[in-house]
């Protein structure tokens, strides 16, 4: 029996509403995410792409007033990650962010990537040394920075601040890690190595990203979500969505025609 090609769900959003107050900014959203995919979110400004990264990882949890409804199924336990019995801490564990803007600690980089380890209640040097190695590893900024562990994060590139704040996500071994517009801030060759980075990544944790820019959607995913007015208007696997899409609305946003 041939199952490698069948991709295994990694999360589910279930009738997920949000409203910040009054105002609903996501409407009875329905998604699958797969395992060890990546997955781009995409739509017009203000469709509500960010807000529903967010409802992953309980951001919203830091500000009052803001409200879920539904649920986001997280597998293989099938956790609701929205129920209040669920600790947000323990979900950001889980589920990383990776912001538009590097946002590295002013600390040396060494704090940045070993910060969730000691969250966690992690102490000890030895493992502490090793899980930033693999991390900074994982992140492909090892080499640039192993000599120089213990100097001040803020002071690297810009594209060394991100690919530091992607350490820093992967350090606790997260299923699932979300991009908010990653390369928005960063040049075309520090935008390569994200990319580049990503298509590594996916070989171990699953991907959500959210982009304004259809090439890369096209070049670094394997599914995209077109996303309108707080809706998600069409999901599929990314060739199908930019050759074929099924609603006009994806069609007009793509070909540039609305947006
Ligand atoms: N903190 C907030 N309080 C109230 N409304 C908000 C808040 N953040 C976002 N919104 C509103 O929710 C809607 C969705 O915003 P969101 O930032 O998720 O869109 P987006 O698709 O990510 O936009 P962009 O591509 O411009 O980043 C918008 O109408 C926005 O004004």
């Amino acid at each position: 029996m041939q199952t490698h090609d069948k991709p295994q769900l990694k999360a589910e959003a279930r009738n997920l509403n949000f409203y910040y107050g009054e105002a609903k900014a996501l409407k009875n959203i329905n998604m699958p995410i797969y395992d060890k995919k990546v997955t781009a979110l995409i739509g017009p400004s203000g469709c509500g792409k960010s807000t529903y990264l967010r409802s992953f990882n309980r951001m919203h949890d830091l500000y009052p007033g803001n409200r879920y409804e539904g649920e986001i199924r997280f597998y293989p336990d099938n956790t609701n990650l929205l129920s209040p019995e669920v600790d947000p801490i323990e979900v950001r564990m889980r589920v990383g962010m990776v912001f538009q803007k590097p946002n590295p600690f002013p600390k040396t980089i060494y704090e940045n990537v070993a910060y969730g380890l000691r969250v966690r209640g992690e102490s000890n040097k030895r493992i502490l040394d090793e899980k930033v190695e693999q991390a900074l590893r994982g992140a492909a900024i090892w080499e640039e920075v192993k000599d120089r562990l213990q100097d001040l994060a803020p002071n690297l590139s810009g594209g060394q601040q991100q690919r530091l704040c992607i350490a820093r996500a992967l350090a606790t071994d997260p299923e699932l890690l979300l991009f908010d517009e990653p390369t928005s801030a960063l040049d075309p060759i520090a935008t390569g190595a994200i990319e580049e980075l990503v298509h590594e990544l996916k070989k171990r944790v699953t991907i959500l990203i959210v982009t304004h820019n259809m090439q890369q959607a096209a070049r670094v995913s394997d599914y995209t979500a077109y996303m309108y007015l707080g809706e998600m208007i069409e999901f599929g696997k990314t060739d199908e969505i930019f050759i074929k899409p099924n609603d006009k609305r994806t069609e007009d946003y793509i070909t540039g025609r609305m947006g």
